[in-house]
């Protein structure tokens, strides 16, 4: 795991935004996976200004991690119209190079395995954008998911609804309880994993994340087990993090080509 403590949001946004330009530039039609919140928008607004730039993305895929179940479909607050909001349609993507599970069918465990072979026959996520929850979620995987999880419908905490209720009038009621997620096990097949976290309210998820043991209770702390995964943090967000110095100092000494 590779650990980059940039100074603040902006810059950790455009640090990820070059390392999907990179991956776009060798792979044009490479698949993203994409986290909704607050956390992932100067990832966003920073790629849109390099499609702006001439960055050309037309071939890109894009897909969802997680979903709110029983949303009528074309609820702004779904997932699937917050991506279209704030990814596919500032980069000026077709709707048909997105898709994501169906929060709103009857059969939710079908729209679960049918979106884990829709991922596998996309050829699986190429780079995957995580957030991470204030209780160490990712996606919507909450405490005690199964490290070996596939997309499955979970229940939220009321912390998560709590928090979430900002997108929602700050209704906790309307919050829905209940969401589709890529399981861990899911996300961890994605080839490279980004996690961006800022503030300080992340500092303790943060924390647990990089250096406490891998376990289910932490559902973040799975990308320990992964070849690949990049976390990037803020200076508030890296302040319970033991090494910070080392993982200064290993990003300091790295050579420009390499990039994350
Ligand atoms: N399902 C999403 C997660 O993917 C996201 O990481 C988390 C944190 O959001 P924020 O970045 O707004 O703190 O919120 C939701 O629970």
């Amino acid at each position: 795991m590779e650990v980059v403590i940039v100074p603040d949001a902006a810059a950790g946004g455009e640090l990820i935004a070059s390392a999907i330009a990179d991956l776009v530039v060798r792979k044009p039609d490479a698949l993203l996976g994409v986290a909704t919140g607050s956390t992932p928008l100067p990832i966003y607004t920073a790629l849109t200004a390099r499609v702006r730039g001439g960055l050309d993305v037309s071939r890109l895929r894009v897909c969802q991690l997680d979903e709110y179940v029983g949303l009528p479909k074309g609820h702004p607050e779904s997932y699937r119209a917050t991506v279209l909001r704030e990814v596919v349609e500032p980069l000026g993507l077709p709707e048909e190079h997105f898709f994501g599970p169906d929060g709103s069918a009857a059969d939710i465990q079908g729209a679960c395995e049918d979106y884990d072979r829709a991922l596998a026959a996309a050829g699986g996520v190429d780079l995957q954008i995580l957030g991470i929850g204030t209780d160490g979620h990712i996606g919507f995987n909450e405490p005690c998911s199964s490290l070996a999880s596939r997309t499955r419908i979970k229940t939220l905490t009321e912390q998560t609804r709590v928090d979430n209720a900002r997108f929602f009038d700050n209704d906790i009621d309307q919050v829905p309880h209940h969401v589709i997620t890529q399981g861990i096990g899911t996300i961890l097949d994605a080839r490279h994993l980004v996690l961006l976290a800022t503030g300080a309210n992340k500092a303790d998820a943060v924390a647990a994340t990089v250096e406490g043991p891998v376990a289910s209770l932490v559902p973040a702390s799975a990308l320990q087990l992964h070849p690949h995964a990049t976390v990037v943090v803020d200076e508030a967000a890296a302040t319970g993090l033991k090494l910070a110095d080392y993982f200064r100092a290993t990003y300091a000494a790295k050579p420009d080509w390499q990039g994350i």
